[in-house]
């Protein structure tokens, strides 16, 4: 029995019917039932190709840490029904008191490029267990797998340049801008201005100035000054708070004099008027005054497409400020992460694919004990993933059914080289996997795109990635569906 209390417990981070459901199992004989559950989204965020999975890390940070503390317990006792009566009974708040996870969770990577429908985490284990999980499994993998994706399209169309996170101020509340500093560094990001996130992270901190510095002092050359005085090793002067021009120029007396002094301007940065137009000029000013290799930061509302649009113009700016459309998500706020009931374990032991229907069949639900296979041509590119049951065990070669339209098959042979994307990450309840460092999430992030074609990644109209259902489960679900109306059938003749 846990008796001590922890203010700090994110235990009751649940929707309330998830421990309403739980105590229905518990109370029904069912909580040990072994159940498989999936976490997966529907579509690709912000009408993109693609998607890059993030937020595994701080799951299993969620169930290294899962117990309920005895303030949590203490809570759970106040809640009362219509009635006024208890909402939970005393032994079944002593079960959860005494619960420990023994789950097993499977997930792909962070930092891996996934498509709809792929399960990005599998559960299983007791279903009581599973099913109190759901709702912080998606929190936490909705919203960074949406902002790593955010970021990964912005680094894409800086092309190389730096992009530099500067979201904080805008962000969803404290715990959504450090999630998404991190969910940033994943997809992309080379630093962030949030200083809290680069020390629990370890992501690279990085800022240059605001315009109240210059308006405190009585002229720009002076505060250009005064900053160049107070860190010479990190001067990058913000110079259009009165008129930009002017102020590169200020900004090179100021660079020279710290040259003069041994150090070096690292850049200006642009924040307003025409970004395009701007950079060009100070660019040419910068290089005729010997300053080459000062940096031009631009920020002001940029996103993906604006960075498009302004390299499209000619633009020279090689460090870009990106802040509230990153980790807002402008203009997709969340991503439609589900997680639903995949197969069950009847008394003698056997699993029971369960499914779900729905009116549209693409939310018809998946049955099985899924696993995802990516195969790759001899370039190592990717070519098509497959969804398939490790219920149904599989021959080599193998025929792909696409989810959207059946009649669209690729087949598969037994050579074809391949990863399975799903990894055991938890067993009864032990984190069994390494955790890699969040630098090397990031470089997986950029070594996976390179595995796709240009045509998958770009921003508009991109080009579908084949993903499909191994052609037995194709055939599995086709017919539960088949039974499952059937029966609905009969059942609503009775
Ligand atoms: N060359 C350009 N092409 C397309 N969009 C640009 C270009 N230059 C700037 N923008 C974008 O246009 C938007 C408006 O910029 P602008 O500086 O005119 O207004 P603002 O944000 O109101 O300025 P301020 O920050 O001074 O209030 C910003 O999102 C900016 O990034
Ligand atoms: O535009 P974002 O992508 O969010 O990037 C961050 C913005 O935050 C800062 O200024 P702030 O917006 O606070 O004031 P300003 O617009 O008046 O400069 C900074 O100068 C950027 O413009
Ligand atoms: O360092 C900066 O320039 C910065 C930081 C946060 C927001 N805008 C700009």
């Amino acid at each position: 029995m846990n008796t001590t209390p922890d203010s700090n417990s994110l235990t009751l981070l649940t929707d309330l019917y998830q421990l309403t459901m739980a105590y229905g199992y518990w109370k029904h004989g069912k909580a040990d039932q072994s159940a498989v559950f999936h976490l997966f989204f529907r579509s690709s965020p912000f009408r993109g190709g693609y998607t890059i999975a993030a937020g595994l890390e701080p799951v299993l940070d969620f169930l290294r840490a899962f117990r309920f503390a005895s303030d949590d317990i203490d809570y759970l006792r106040t809640l009362q029904g219509n009635d006024g009566q208890p909402l939970f009974e005393p032994a079944f708040l002593q079960y959860l008191a005494e619960l420990e996870l023994t789950l097993d969770l499977d997930a792909i990577a962070e930092g891996t490029v996934v498509f709809p429908h792929e399960p990005l985490l599998r559960v299983r284990g007791s279903i009581l267990q599973c099913q109190i999980l759901e709702t912080a499994l998606l929190n936490i993998i909705n919203f960074q797998t949406l902002i790593a994706t955010k970021a990964a399209r912005v680094t894409s169309a800086a092309k190389g340049d730096a992009v530099l996170e500067f979201g904080l101020r805008r962000a969803q509340g404290i715990d959504g801008a450090l999630a998404a500093s991190r969910a940033a560094y994943i997809g992309g990001c080379a630093a962030t201005s949030n200083v809290l996130a680069g020390k629990r992270y370890g992501i690279p901190v990085k800022g240059t100035h605001a315009h109240s510095w210059v308006m405190s002092f009585d002229s720009e050359p002076t505060a250009f000054a005064a900053y160049a005085e107070t860190m010479p090793n990190n001067c990058v002067f913000l110079v259009d708070t009165y008129d930009t021009l002017q102020g590169v120029r200020h900004a090179i007396d100021a660079g020279k004099r710290l040259r003069e002094s041994g150090h070096q301007m690292v850049g200006i940065r642009l924040d307003s008027g025409d970004l395009a137009w701007l950079s060009i000029e100070a660019r040419r000013m910068l290089d005729d005054a010997g300053f080459q290799n000062a940096a031009i930061v631009a920020s002001n509302d940029l996103d993906e497409h604006l960075i498009q649009s302004l390299k499209l113009q000619g633009a020279t700016i090689s460090v870009w400020g990106v802040g509230t459309k990153l980790v807002t998500a402008y203009d997709q706020p969340a991503l439609g992460g589900v997680y639903k009931l995949g197969a069950i374990q009847d008394a003698a032991g056997n699993w029971q694919p369960k499914i779900k229907l729905s009116e549209q069949l693409i939310k018809t639900s998946t049955p099985g004990v899924q696993q995802v296979r990516r195969y790759y041509d001899s370039n190592g590119q990717a070519t098509v993933d497959m969804i398939y049951n490790q219920l149904q065990p599989i021959s080599g070669d193998c025929t792909v059914v696409a989810l959207q339209d059946a009649t669209h098959r690729t087949q598969i042979t037994a050579s074809t080289p391949y990863d399975d994307l799903l990894i055991p990450m938890i067993r009864n309840g032990q984190v069994v996997a390494d955790s890699p460092s969040l630098e090397d999430i990031r470089n997986r992030t950029q070594q996976q795109l390179q595995q796709f074609d240009r045509t998958v990644l770009r921003f508009d109209n991109p080009h579908k990635y084949r993903v499909g259902l191994e052609s037995e489960l194709h055939e599995l679900k086709s017919q539960m569906v088949l039974e499952t109306r059937q029966r609905a059938k009969q059942e609503s003749q009775q």
